[in-house]
């Protein structure tokens, strides 16, 4: 490995330390006595267990099991039972909560299984059950819960094979996160504050971990304890604007329309009296990591620029950006000095057009050495990392791609073209040819993506 890529995996791994939910969790919340304390970034709350006759630890997403991990650190045997849903392969050695692992981004029975076990735990919960939910990135997907609806049209359930088609659809659209979680909350049983619906009369602290770009809590895993400010007719014009009215299954237009038409109830809006039951706290978001980022890159030696943590668009477009910005900085020092570290966060999204492999950060590590092919000698001086935190970029075992001057004339030695890579989306094959991929494995966080220059 080049000392600048060195550089710039040590950069992110200390952007992965800081936003670990179980640290984050173990930091900020405490047992004294038979109180329970938090303090997150400004939320203080102190809850009475003797108030409570037992303690449930529900949860879903990427990060959930690692975050329910430090809860059972806390409370220990207190726990009754629960259940937490995560990815395939970022699971935790729990003992009191059951885990589920399921698929993501398109769902499977395992979630729908999940999903269930959820509502069931939720109706369950009465006025004397506290319950602890561990909320982060990739929830929506983990627990699909297809709607079912008794409307005076008749009965309409969706199925999972709908859910899966119509995720398939939005993802390849190049539909925002928030786009995407207004159709879900639309059609599932649990997201769109139902789940937290189904808690009631229960008291709950939830926990959320940020993977959405400004921390909309009511976007996180599609807002299952929080409220839900989209309506039917939203859902009904993003299919629409993202042309995919037409091809969403049968059942998904049937049910939106119903909701449309107020024939059947919509997702749980400001000021339902379910809401003041809950307790929503933000433990950890892309700005932490961007911040961590930065502090290691500064300790290290770079002059350092944090440019944005609101990263998104078409990940080529955005990777366009990013390439003109550090082109500048290494032709001219009126930006940021050099040795100089550039750092991004956020999300963005591939709209497909290909059948290749790839993920948004891949893509962007791809549009990026390609644009760097018409840079004079300023290409010496760079180096590039784009990596998701979760350690999965799209549905692929590496979280980014690397981008340097060394790989491009290698890609060059192998005859290996960028431009026909972006064409097919096939960012990784690309990469993974010229053993330029980052894997970390599943990381048990998720706080969206980092995009990291260094420049000497
Ligand atoms: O699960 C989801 O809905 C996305 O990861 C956004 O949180």
């Amino acid at each position: 490995m080049t000392p600048l890529r060195t550089h710039l995996t040590e950069i992110f791994t200390a952007a992965l330390d800081r936003v670990n939910p179980y640290t984050m969790i173990t930091r900020s919340v405490c047992l004294e006595g038979e109180t329970l304390k938090v303090s997150i970034n400004g939320q203080e709350v102190n809850e009475n267990l003797a108030d409570y006759d037992r303690i449930l630890l529900l949860g879903a997403g990427k990060a959930s099991a690692r975050m329910a991990l430090a809860f059972e650190e806390i409370l220990g045997d207190r726990i009754s039972k629960g259940l937490i849903c995560v990815k395939y392969g970022h699971t935790e050695p729990l003992r009191h909560a059951e885990v589920v692992e399921s698929d993501h981004p398109v769902p499977d029975e395992n979630g729908v299984k999940a999903a269930r076990r959820l509502a069931e735990l939720a109706d369950e919960a009465d006025e004397k059950t506290l319950v602890i939910t561990c909320i982060s990135g990739g929830g929506s997907a983990l627990t699909p819960s297809p709607l079912c609806v008794d409307s005076p049209d008749g009965t309409t359930c969706i199925t999972l094979a709908d859910k899966q088609e119509t995720t398939r659809l939005l993802l390849a659209s190049g539909a925002a996160i928030e786009e995407i979680n207004c159709v879900r909350k639309h059609i599932s049983n649990l997201k769109g504050g139902r789940f937290l619906a189904r808690l009631h009369p229960a008291r709950s602290l939830t926990f959320i971990l940020s993977d959405v770009i400004g921390d909309d809590l009511g976007s996180i895993a599609s807002g299952m304890t929080h409220f839900d400010t989209t309506t039917f007719a939203d859902a009904l014009a993003i299919l629409r604007r993202r042309g995919v009215l037409e091809r969403v299954p049968q059942n998904v237009r049937e049910a939106l329309k119903l909701g449309f038409e107020e024939k059947i109830p919509e997702t749980v809006k400001p000021g339902d009296p379910t809401l003041s039951l809950t307790t929503n706290l933000l433990i950890g978001t892309n700005r932490q990591a961007l911040l961590a980022a930065a502090d290691k890159a500064r300790g290290l030696g770079y002059t350092v620029s944090p440019i944005t943590a609101r990263l998104c668009g078409e990940a080529r477009h955005a990777a366009k950006v990013i390439a003109d910005i550090a082109r500048d900085t290494a032709a001219s020092d009126m930006f940021t000095p050099k040795p100089a570290c550039l750092i991004f966060g956020g999300e963005t999204v591939v709209t497909l057009t290909g059948t290749g492999k790839g993920g948004r950060n891949q893509e962007i590590a791809l549009a990026f050495l390609h644009d760097m092919k018409g840079w004079n000698d300023e290409k010496e001086k760079v180096a590039f990392l784009a990596a998701s935190t979760d350690g999965n970029d799209g549905p692929t075992d590496a979280a980014g791609a690397f981008a340097d001057a060394e790989i491009l004339q290698k890609a060059t030695a192998f005859n290996l073209s960028s431009q026909a890579a972006l064409n097919a989306n096939d960012a990784y094959t690309f990469f993974d040819t010229l053993n330029a991929l980052h894997k970390t494995g599943p990381t048990n966080t998720n706080v969206c993506d980092l995009q990291i220059v260094l420049i000497t």
